[in-house]
């Protein structure tokens, strides 16, 4: 496990800074907003260029990062992001870098950061059994909250990668068919329903063979890090389509993710077991290590906290989502993307989307501003944000999600 903490670097970072170097995300960024993108590592309040930084060092991996997407970097697999990551970690212990170093240090405040790499396919799971039962029990009142297989598989859908956008992107209200509760007929329209979900998100490095499952203990051989995902949802539209074929265009308008990428190898202090599992998973599903991660989240409407999820409660992990992902021998490409679902805790206080935390609108949320809210309106800005323990005390940051609603176009 990596020791580094912040007392490891002659950098200067601030006290608390949750971006110490045991942390060491990779982003991209650019000076101004149509400037050409660079890739870029996060510590302290700044961010380092690191491909002029490798370029000048004479690093054999320089040309990875020499990219607009960490696509290069994802696809060299484990040994070289562990050889790149030591590589940086040694420029900021060892003075003898700090000239080069800081020629290439910019302020983080000043840049624009985009999405950091170029999405493959994109799949969102169902992995919280508190998110699972509330929606079950708000959509099918009629039936058990869990569905029969909920527990014996990762229950998971195909998204829409072209729609993964950065933090920062606004986005429209989308319109569609939308029946609501006790209504007989849909009618079209812009959602009455616009919703979030707080998730986690995996970025897949390693590809795989056309054919060939990824056993479950290959995870991290496979996937180089974690960012926030915010999957927008409107909620009258889903509720309408989805039967028999799961979401559709109730949540392919837009799904929001943070431009940093935490890679796993930060997270060795956050790992925790995940809940029993009862009735035990099938042996490809069996977890080999402790994949659960302690990361606190918070959900921020118009700047108010609404939510504090905890992703350690999550049922089903990273580990066995991308194992079940591939059973069937679905291959990997580099770039994949995929979500863990809502995360949503066992408290009232720790839901992840306005439809548990409002019931679907039958309990308005009360904002510290004093307005209420069932669903959002237009010009609500949503920020999820989230950090994990690291070594020695500190926290690894993952920064932040953020979007804003614009009214609808139609
Ligand atoms: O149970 C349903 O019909 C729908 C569930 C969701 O909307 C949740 C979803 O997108 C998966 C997740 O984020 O957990
Ligand atoms: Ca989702
Ligand atoms: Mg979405």
């Amino acid at each position: 496990m990596d020791e580094t903490h912040n007392g490891d670097t002659w950098f200067d970072i601030p006290p608390g800074s949750e971006f110490g170097v045991a942390n060491l995300p990779f982003g991209v960024y650019s000076r101004t907003e149509d400037g050409p993108r660079k890739i870029g590592v996060a510590i302290g309040d700044s961010v380092l260029d690191v491909a002029a930084i490798a370029a000048a060092e004479g690093e054999d991996f320089a040309p990875l990062l020499a990219a607009e997407v960490l696509n290069p970097l994802l696809a060299a697999g484990r040994p070289t992001w562990r050889a790149v990551r030591e590589r940086i970690t040694t420029w900021l212990r060892d003075p003898a870098h700090r000239p080069m170093v800081l020629a290439h240090r910019l302020d983080r405040a000043g840049l624009h950061l985009h999405l950091p790499f170029e999405v493959a396919d994109y799949v969102d799971f169902y992995a919280s059994e508190h998110h699972a039962r509330n929606v079950g029990s708000i959509f099918r009142p009629d039936s058990a909250a869990l569905p029969p297989n909920w527990k014996h598989l990762p229950i998971g859908y195909h998204g829409r990668a072209g729609t993964v956008v950065a933090s920062g992107q606004p986005v429209v209200r989308p319109c569609g068919q939308r029946k609501q509760t006790g209504e007989d007929a849909p009618s079209f329209g812009a959602t009455r329903k616009l919703d979030i979900e707080a998730e986690v998100g995996f970025v897949v490095g390693t590809p795989s063979a056309f054919g060939e499952p990824v056993p479950i203990e290959r995870f991290a051989d496979h996937v180089f890090g974690v960012c926030l995902v915010n999957d927008w949802s409107a909620r009258d539209i889903q509720a309408w389509e989805y039967v028999p074929l799961g979401p559709f265009l109730g949540k392919s308008f837009a799904t929001s993710v943070s431009p940093w990428v935490v890679p796993l190898d930060a997270l060795g202090h956050a790992r925790l077991p995940s809940p029993p599992q009862d009735p035990a998973p099938p042996s490809y599903l069996m977890p080999d290590a402790d994949w659960g991660l302690d990361i606190a989240m918070e959900v921020r409407l118009n700047g108010h906290v609404i939510s504090r999820p905890p992703f350690g409660s999550m049922y089903w992990s990273a580990a066995q989502q991308l194992a079940h992902m591939t059973v069937n021998g679905a291959s990997l490409r580099t770039g994949d993307f995929y979500a863990s679902g809502t995360v949503s805790g066992p408290e009232p206080d720790e839901r992840g989307s306005l439809l548990e935390l409002t019931w679907d609108a039958t309990e308005p949320l009360l904002l510290g501003d004093g307005t209420h809210r069932a669903y959002l309106n237009d010009g609500d800005v949503v920020t999820i944000s989230a950090s994990a323990p690291g070594p020695a005390g500190t926290r690894i940051g993952f920064g932040e999600v953020t979007g804003q609603v614009l009214p609808a176009t139609a």
